[in-house]
């Protein structure tokens, strides 16, 4: 029997082909020419589950979706939906009309002749017709479209015809949907709420996703696990907390929004930073250290002005952004150290230019890399 041939799951009981991924994705290389666009991924996506491929522009994303697909054959490794093999080189290339999955892009094409009912009931042919209809009409009504079913594509708004595509691609029941981008040609007030209306729907009909963004946010917000790649490797996979707390590098860090650096030895188990002593722990004595500190992390408590203050850290500018304030700060260390630091702070705190500020740190928000 053949490595493949065992991983079949045609006759197993249910309960255990639903244990089974629903996608996985196992030591995956894709190279165009000598460009390696995909280095080494393996992935999956359990049962219902929402997970994001995140990463800046270039990083191997789009191709990796391609590959599961069916649009693009992976060079090695090997592709399984539901524990059945649809790809491996030299061995099996299942195309995706034979894969059972729902496919949606930045910029989805509605096929014009038909109306937007048509449209997401094109793919439903084997139902009765009433069934094919009352499928179609659910989804759309799901997604704030039922009242359009008449019309023709080219009738509606961008945000309109995105949100039929997304119908469209789900009216099968896929047991896969693959997006790629498909909020992203939206402007952000629509985006927000065909997101959070997707992704209702999505977890309804507890179908299996994989979705690709370069935004942090959207995948926090879509996301069970996020899956960051950078240079056609996963850098780190886990749950959005998981990447935003316990980052496994610098570039996590920074990935999901921009951080105060500063840089220093390691002395008496300590690194001595514009904002005090920080521990280092498990870090060699005189090592260098990179400091990577979230604006979030930094508490900001005004000091009497009063001309005692004069040492003190203090306020360059405060700028309001809704739910948060930031803060520009001219951060002092006890040796003479200067530092300009953002601090992000919860509600309206908008302190004048020159006020004496102290600081502290939120320690879990705050990560420390060897250099
Ligand atoms: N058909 C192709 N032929 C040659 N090179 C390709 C092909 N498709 C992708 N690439 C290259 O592979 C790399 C990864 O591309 P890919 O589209 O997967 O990145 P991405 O992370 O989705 O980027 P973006 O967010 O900009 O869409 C890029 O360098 C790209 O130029």
């Amino acid at each position: 029997m053949s490595a493949y041939q065992r991983t079949s799951v045609g006759s197993l009981p249910l309960d255990e082909k639903l244990a089974r991924p629903v996608l996985t994705l196992d030591h995956v290389h894709c190279r165009f020419g000598q460009h390696k666009a995909v280095s080494d991924v393996s992935l999956h996506i359990n049962a219902g589950e929402v997970v994001c491929l995140l990463g800046p522009s270039g990083c191997g994303k789009t191709t990796l979706l391609r590959v599961a697909a069916g649009l693009q054959a992976p060079s090695e490794g090997s592709v399984f939906l539901g524990g059945d093999l649809v790809a491996a080189p030299g061995h099996v290339h299942r195309p995706p009309e034979q894969r059972n999955v729902g496919l949606a892009f930045q910029e989805s094409a509605l096929f014009p002749h038909l109306t937007i009912l048509e449209n997401v009931s094109f793919g439903l042919q084997a139902l009765p017709k009433h069934e094919r209809k009352s499928r179609a009409m659910h989804l759309l009504d799901r997604l704030g479209m039922a009242g359009l079913a008449k019309a023709y594509p080219h009738t509606l708004s961008g945000g309109q015809q995105q949100r039929v595509a997304l119908a469209r691609a789900l009216a099968p029941a896929p047991r896969v949907m693959l997006l790629d981008e498909p909020f992203s040609s939206l402007d952000a007030r629509l985006r927000d709420q065909i997101r959070d209306d997707t992704l209702h729907v999505l977890k309804e009909m507890g179908t299996a996703t994989l979705l690709v963004t370069h935004d942090p946010e959207e995948a926090m917000f879509m996301a069970d696990r996020i899956a960051l790649m950078r240079e056609g490797q996963v850098v780190q996979t886990g749950a959005p907390a998981e990447l935003y707390c316990n980052p496994a590098d610098p570039f996590v860090v920074n990935f999901f929004g921009r951080v105060n650096v500063c840089t220093g030895p390691v002395r008496n188990g300590s690194v001595l930073t514009p904002v005090g002593h920080l521990q280092a722990h498990g870090f060699p004595e005189g090592s260098e250290v990179t400091v990577m500190i979230r604006p979030e992390a930094v508490r900001v408590s005004a000091l009497p002005d009063d001309g005692q203050n004069q040492e003190a850290s203090h306020v360059v500018m405060s700028k309001l952004l809704g739910s948060s304030s930031l803060l520009h700060i001219c951060a002092h260390g006890a040796e003479g150290q200067e530092m300009h630091l953002h601090a992000r702070v919860p509600g309206v705190f908008l302190p004048p230019e020159g006020q004496p500020v102290s600081l502290s740190l939120d320690m879990s928000k705050v990560f420390m890399f060897r250099q």
